[in-house]
């Protein structure tokens, strides 16, 4: 079985191409919690094909609320799938075992965690304090409606306590404790609760949602702007580009619709028309020099490679939730700039490129570290370099499966080896 990919874009480094993104795996991974706590009320449309996606849609599917054996459920590398399933199982009839992947493990859920056992839960963390896996006995018998939450560390946390709150007898009032990092995330789950009729009422740092009753209702997912991201970097790096993005919308749940915002820094326009976004290169000198990506840190991946392709000294803030994610980001990034002669400096917070030693070899090797995000966001890097070898080519599927064939679609030449 071939585990790399090699990239590379013969002659002029023109693009113009159709690319019809999968949904958003943020929005269908609330979709169908929401569906499975509605008994059937709200059903979902344009389900993603994202891997993430459809480890919860057949986890939702297989699980057993009627018997006393205890189930596992595995998640996999699925955040998400992680952190809504230990809100949603705590509130059915079961007993559960949660676990994912070894880096999964490494992953915290204690906030979360501790939070549903201070209104009644029982969670036990089987391995160690503070993280997956853990053994869920339900259904919670709730004791108090008031929850104190770190804001901080993962939104997924107070998303996943929201979705639970309206089908909870005493609903709740989350009080988000610090900084709300990830914000627009939050506000998406509220979005989407308001579409199935669950009200709330959002009061300077405390969220509160009564019991409430679920509408029938079909929940429209978007295509990803995350995964779009990718594009406006392809853009950003070739001669010319016109590559058009069918399904996306100026107003979007997507927090990284700002990509739209962001890029146009780098002189990609983008024209919403005919239902879709057209990208467009137009020459433009880059002069921004801070980025904040606090909300939007999915992105931080993406824009950071095209500041270093472009050796721009780019400084960024909003990066402290990247140690968590599917890998170390900032590491990985250091690791994997350092290839062209990048470096990636942390300073009080803040990141500093210094592209000072840019320089692109004829070749190079980018290690992925189970992160689809590391393998999508150095594939541009063929604009520039002869080949880009990708390894463990299979991460993109956690949210893009087609990602390799998309590019091949437009121009890219895409050797599986
Ligand atoms: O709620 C969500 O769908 C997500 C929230 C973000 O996580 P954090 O809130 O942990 O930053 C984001 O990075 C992740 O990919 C998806
Ligand atoms: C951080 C991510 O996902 P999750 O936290 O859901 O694993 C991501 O997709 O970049």
């Amino acid at each position: 079985m071939s585990k790399n990919v090699l990239l590379s874009f013969k002659g002029n480094k023109q693009i113009d191409t159709e690319i019809k993104l999968t949904g958003s795996k943020s929005e269908c991974n609330r979709a169908l919690i929401i569906s499975a706590l509605s008994k059937g009320l709200v059903s979902v449309d344009n389900l993603s094909v994202a891997a993430d996606t459809v480890t919860l849609n057949g986890i939702l599917s297989g699980l057993k609320t009627d018997n006393s054996q205890l189930q596992t459920v595995d998640v996999g590398p699925a955040g998400t799938a992680m952190r809504f399933l230990t809100a949603y199982l705590a509130i059915q009839n079961g007993d559960f075992l949660l676990t994912g992947t070894e880096r999964m493990k490494q992953r915290p859920i204690g906030i979360l965690a501790e939070a549903i056992k201070s209104i009644g839960g029982n969670i036990t963390y089987l391995e160690n304090d503070g993280f997956p896996p853990l053994q869920i006995s339900g259904p919670l018998k709730q004791t108090s409606s008031k929850v104190k939450i770190k804001g901080d560390i993962s939104s997924q946390y107070i998303s996943a306590l929201l979705m639970i709150a309206s089908s909870l007898p005493l609903g709740l009032t989350l009080e988000i404790e610090g900084e709300l990092t990830s914000k627009p995330y939050v506000d998406m789950t509220l979005a989407m609760l308001e579409q199935v009729g669950i009200r709330n009422d959002w009061n300077e740092n405390t969220i509160t949602i009564e019991p409430q009753s679920f509408k029938t209702a079909k929940l429209y997912v978007e295509p990803d702007w995350s995964a779009a991201s990718y594009w406006y970097a392809i853009a950003a790096l070739s001669d010319e580009a016109e590559i058009f993005l069918p399904g996306l919308n100026g107003y979007s749940l997507q927090g990284d619709s700002k990509i739209t915002e962001i890029m146009a820094n780098f002189g990609i326009t983008s024209q919403f028309k005919n239902g879709g976004v057209y990208l467009k290169k137009e020459p433009k000198k880059v002069e921004r020099k801070i980025f904040d990506l606090k909300e939007c840190p999915d992105l931080a991946q993406t824009i950071v490679v095209v500041c270093a392709a472009l050796g721009h000294d780019a400084t960024f803030t909003g990066l402290e939730t990247l140690k968590i994610k599917e890998t170390n980001r900032v590491l990985a990034l250091k690791t994997e700039l350092a290839k062209i002669g990048v470096k990636f400096i942390e300073k009080n917070l803040s990141y500093k490129l210094d592209c000072s030693g840019l320089h692109f070899p004829e070749k190079i090797t980018i290690s992925t570290y189970e992160d689809h995000r590391m393998a999508m966001a150095f594939a541009p890097l063929a604009l520039k370099i002869n080949t880009v070898e990708i390894e463990e080519k299979q991460v993109v599927e956690k949210s893009y499966p087609y990602f390799w064939d998309d590019l091949e679609k437009a121009g890219f030449t895409v050797v599986s080896i």
